[in-house]
């Protein structure tokens, strides 16, 4: 129990001063409740004497108003402080997850699905804000208050006073065994509930693909057995707990019977006048009220633990920019050496070494699956090596700082990907200080200020997620738009051939040239053009470079390029013959 509160404690980071005034409002309002007590007992003291006069009733009525007034203020300045706390600790969490996760390898992604992590940042992470605090406070303050509680009980009466006392520490007891028995449980549940998030998030992405191929029986199958599954751990959970809840009540109604009897006993041996006899029976049913509501909210403490132990498991994700420096390097050249590299256990790349001169286009070209994107991707460090180094301007790429290296890349991707916002935002991110005029530049320099202007809001209008009111061509376009407003002096480009349409391949051609302009660019090439007017090529097969050099010589060489060349030569005249 200690260490699941501790937990929380930890978890709360920037928000532990607001949980600890909140604490204290919950103390206070155990005061102002604990006023009705002592109002009652004002009124049996003066039932049961000769001593009947308006003042107690004017008393009894301040006190009583008292109460009333004090408890509903501090109950909702806990609640306040306790529903902020939530808040921003989760919020907080979030926005480290989101930084976190610029920093880890992309390899990570492949173990852990996107789904996943988005399971721990909505769902698990939800179910912290509306518990953890709560849980926290609610133990703190309600231990507390019993131990002021059970004190003023010691005073009142002794005998009253251990009773309380015995029934306490037994009740605490009984809830710990049960908070202990439900960690299996907790666990489980949490790993059905992220499965459930998984599937309907899988099913959400790929509603394209289940229709086209009529999946939905099948797919639909999947979701209703995570939702039966999902259920069943449920109600297994509160199964499996209701022995100890209905052991715990008798616990409460054993004790709070033994202290009516007590005071029976002491009111008819004489020992208690008849205002403390009734007082000690009505307090009889007050006395565990503050323990009973600890033991409830404890009953979660493990669930709200295991979302902890989830969220802080994937926090520890590895990451690859612990010592990174800014550098600003001399020049943008770079350079292989000896590079190996596996995603998991299948080799990709086998000491690969080849050095791209600054302001030259290297073209990589080879067969699907050769290890084109994997080589453009290590430069940016989506993953890192195995074996060997990447250096730019002769510095190993390891030793920048992620966001300087960044800055010297722009890449565009075969897949585009734009986010759900204005056309001139997805744009601005290749420069997000970027002006409208600088925005509309880069746009008519990447052949995509026509087709923006004649949308309906031109530059305003909203594009669906991940582009999806966009044709092919027209997000590469753009993706070309943002890289040119980036201005990097490296250009890693993925060409995209099936995205260009024949009108507009000779403006994107020029688009792709003013891009490229005295840069240092990486192109994994499809088409004939593109290769030819490289400085360099590197033909790759099963991850190793089997032939480098430009077109002619390669052609001379009567290797796999040109074989290649070939092939595509024959594609194209196919093409335009048919
Ligand atoms: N994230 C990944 N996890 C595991 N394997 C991967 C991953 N990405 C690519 N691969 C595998 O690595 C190999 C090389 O892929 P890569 O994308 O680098 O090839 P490519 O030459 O660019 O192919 P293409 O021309 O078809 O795009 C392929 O066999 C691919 O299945």
């Amino acid at each position: 129990m200690i260490s699941g509160l501790k937990k929380i404690w930890n978890f709360a980071d920037l928000e532990k001063s607001n949980l600890n005034v909140s604490v204290v409002f919950e103390f206070i309002y155990a005061i102002f409740n604990m006023l009705q007590i002592v109002a009652i007992y004002i009124v049996l003291n003066s039932i049961f004497s000769d001593n009947k006069n308006m003042k107690v009733s004017l008393i009894v009525l301040i006190l009583l108003t008292l109460s009333i007034i004090g408890r509903s203020y501090f109950n909702s300045l806990a609640q306040l402080k306790q529903v902020h706390a939530g808040y921003f600790m989760v919020a907080n969490k979030r926005v480290e997850i989101g930084k976190l996760l610029k920093t880890v390898p992309m390899g990570y992604f492949n173990r852990n699905n996107t789904a996943y992590i988005t399971g721990i940042t909505t769902s698990v992470l939800d179910d912290i804000e509306n518990t953890a605090p709560f849980i926290l406070v609610g133990v703190l303050s309600g231990l507390i208050n019993s131990i002021v509680f059970t004190l003023m009980i010691f005073v009142f009466e002794f005998k009253l006073g251990c009773i309380v006392f015995i029934g306490t520490l037994l009740y605490l007891c009984a809830v710990s065994y049960m908070e202990k028995k439900s960690k299996a449980s907790s666990a489980a549940r949490q790993k059905s509930q992220s499965e459930l998030v998984q599937r309907t998030l899988e099913y959400i992405q790929g509603l394209f693909v289940i229709k086209a191929f009529n999946l939905e029986g099948i797919r639909d199958k999947e979701i209703i057995s995570s939702i039966t599954k999902n259920e069943k751990v449920n109600l297994d959970m509160e199964e499996s707990l209701t022995p100890y809840i209905i052991i715990q009540d008798i616990i409460i109604a054993f004790f709070s019977v033994i202290m009516i009897a007590t005071s029976l006993q002491l009111f008819f041996k004489g020992s208690m006048n008849i205002s403390d006899g009734i007082m000690g029976i009505i307090m009889s049913f007050l006395a565990f009220n503050h323990i009973k509501s600890t033991g409830s909210v404890l009953a979660t403490l493990r669930l709200a633990t295991s979302s902890i132990e989830e969220v802080e498991k994937t926090m520890s994700m590895p990451k690859i920019d612990i010592d990174g420096k800014n550098i600003d390097p001399e020049k943008c050249d770079i350079e292989f050496n000896e590079v190996s590299f596996s995603y998991e256990d299948k080799k990709i790349l086998k000491n690969i070494s080849c050095k791209i001169k600054e302001n030259t286009m290297t073209a990589i070209v080879g067969l699907s699956g050769s290890g084109k994107t994997t080589m453009c991707n290590l430069i940016s460090r989506f993953w890192d090596v195995d074996k060997g180094s990447i250096k730019i301007g002769g510095i190993d790429i390891r030793k920048y700082k992620l966001e300087s290296l960044m800055e010297l890349i722009s890449t565009v991707f075969q897949d585009v990907y734009l986010f759900e916002d204005t056309i001139e935002n997805n744009i601005k991110f290749g420069k997000q200080n970027a002006s409208h005029e600088e925005v509309v530049e880069a746009a008519k320099k990447a052949r995509c200020h026509e087709f923006i202007e004649a949308l309906p809001e031109g530059y305003n209008t909203i594009i669906g997620e991940g582009g999806a009111s966009l044709s092919g061509g027209e997000k590469q376009r753009i993706s070309i738009a943002r890289a040119m407003l980036k201005d990097a002096d490296i250009i890693i480009f993925d060409e995209a051939t099936a995205n260009i349409d024949p009108e507009n391949e000779d403006k994107l051609k020029e688009a792709i040239e003013s891009l490229t302009k005295n840069k240092t660019v990486i192109m994994i090439a499809h088409r004939l053009k593109t290769i030819r007017n490289a400085d360099q090529i590197l033909v790759l097969k099963d991850g190793e470079i089997v032939e480098r050099g430009n077109h002619e010589e390669l052609i001379k060489n009567n290797g796999l390029y040109s074989d290649l060349i070939n092939a595509k030569a024959k594609a194209e005249s196919w093409k335009l013959n048919n």
